[in-house]
């Protein structure tokens, strides 16, 4: 399932244009949506789910168009959301609740709604604890909820925003798992500001700024276009000031390190330079040093 968005805006109420013309062809598979906050993720997933309407733009969910109430209603049947505030209601056990979604979500029949609960809790691995009452649950154990609630009718299309947040190293890798074994044929969007969501579950991505795509490609091409401009230098105190950003500091005792993305230095006050491999993190960052032209209709893509 492919979905194209072209020409997006959206204006708030108020004046915020949170969408600026953003383009962006997502393909079967995870895919990953990544940006810092007020990027304009939330804005794009919720029109995406038709709760939201776009101020204008072309939105094509496989042969659905995502403008039009009928082509709305068609997306919200291969749907599953898990948003970032999913309310749950804490007296109900992990079984109830998602019992209670599935009767609002017209599964019929109760065998066969019953029977998809208990599959999606042996999926989730909370079989164990279905019982417990969600306000005992741990974040990650809330969170794994949440992904058995958007999967309940089997969704090609399943969007994740911000699933990560919150959750303790353990449970983010768990979830993470989880999210990638999902994969296969559905089209699976995750929206996160933390690289290594993406660089673990994810091969192609998106970076969102200011409502505009300002990369589309895969992990390596990212990582490509920052050849050249990760250095790591080392000075016996002194921060290196310049048009780059420091992406860590490493204190050795009798000297600093500075890992940096961007242009290098001159070499005063330096007491080594060398270039580095650049990892995610350090195009990341390289990406969003870079200008976002405010008079372009939409940023190039660069897959
Ligand atoms: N209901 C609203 N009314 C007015 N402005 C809004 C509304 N929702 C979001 N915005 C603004 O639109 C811009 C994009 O917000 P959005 O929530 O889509 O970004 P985001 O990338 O999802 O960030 P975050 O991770 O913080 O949610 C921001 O400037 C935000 O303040």
């Amino acid at each position: 399932m492919e979905i194209l968005l072209k020409d997006l805006t959206k204006v708030y109420r108020g004046g915020v244009q949170a969408l600026k013309g953003l383009e962006l062809t997502i393909p079967t598979g995870m895919f990953g949506l990544l940006g810092p906050n007020g990027a304009g993720k939330t804005t794009l997933i919720r029109i995406l789910a038709g709760i939201l309407h776009p101020t204008s733009g072309i939105i094509r969910v496989g042969p659905y168009d995502g403008t039009t109430e009928h082509g709305r209603q068609q997306i919200k049947r291969i749907l599953g959301y898990l948003p970032q505030d999913l309310g749950m209601y804490p007296d109900l056990s992990a079984r109830e609740f998602l019992d209670y979604i599935a009767i609002l979500k017209g599964l019929d029949g109760h065998r066969a709604r019953k029977a998809r609960v208990e599959e999606l809790l042996e999926l989730v691995s909370l079989s164990t604890v279905a019982r417990r009452k969600l306000k005992t649950f741990s974040g990650g154990m809330k969170r794994r909820v949440g992904i058995a609630q958007a999967l309940l009718n089997d969704p090609q299309l399943l969007i994740v925003d911000e699933p990560t947040a919150g959750l303790d190293p353990e449970e983010r890798i768990r979830f993470r798992n989880l999210l990638a074994d999902l994969g296969g044929n559905r089209t699976i969007l995750l929206s996160t500001h933390i690289v290594e969501d993406i660089a673990q579950s994810c091969r192609q991505l998106a970076i969102l700024r200011e409502g505009r795509v300002t990369f589309q490609g895969s992990l390596a091409q990212m990582v490509q276009q920052t050849r050249g401009k990760t250095w790591l230098i080392t000075t016996n105190g002194a921060r290196p000031e310049g048009a780059f950003t420091i992406v860590s500091t490493l204190h050795t005792g009798t000297a600093v390190q500075y890992r940096i993305v961007g242009e290098p230095p001159a070499r005063a006050n330096m007491l080594a330079m060398e270039p580095l491999e650049p990892g995610l993190e350090d195009s990341y960052v390289w990406l969003m040093r870079t200008q976002v032209n405010p008079n372009q209709a939409s940023a190039p893509r660069q897959a």
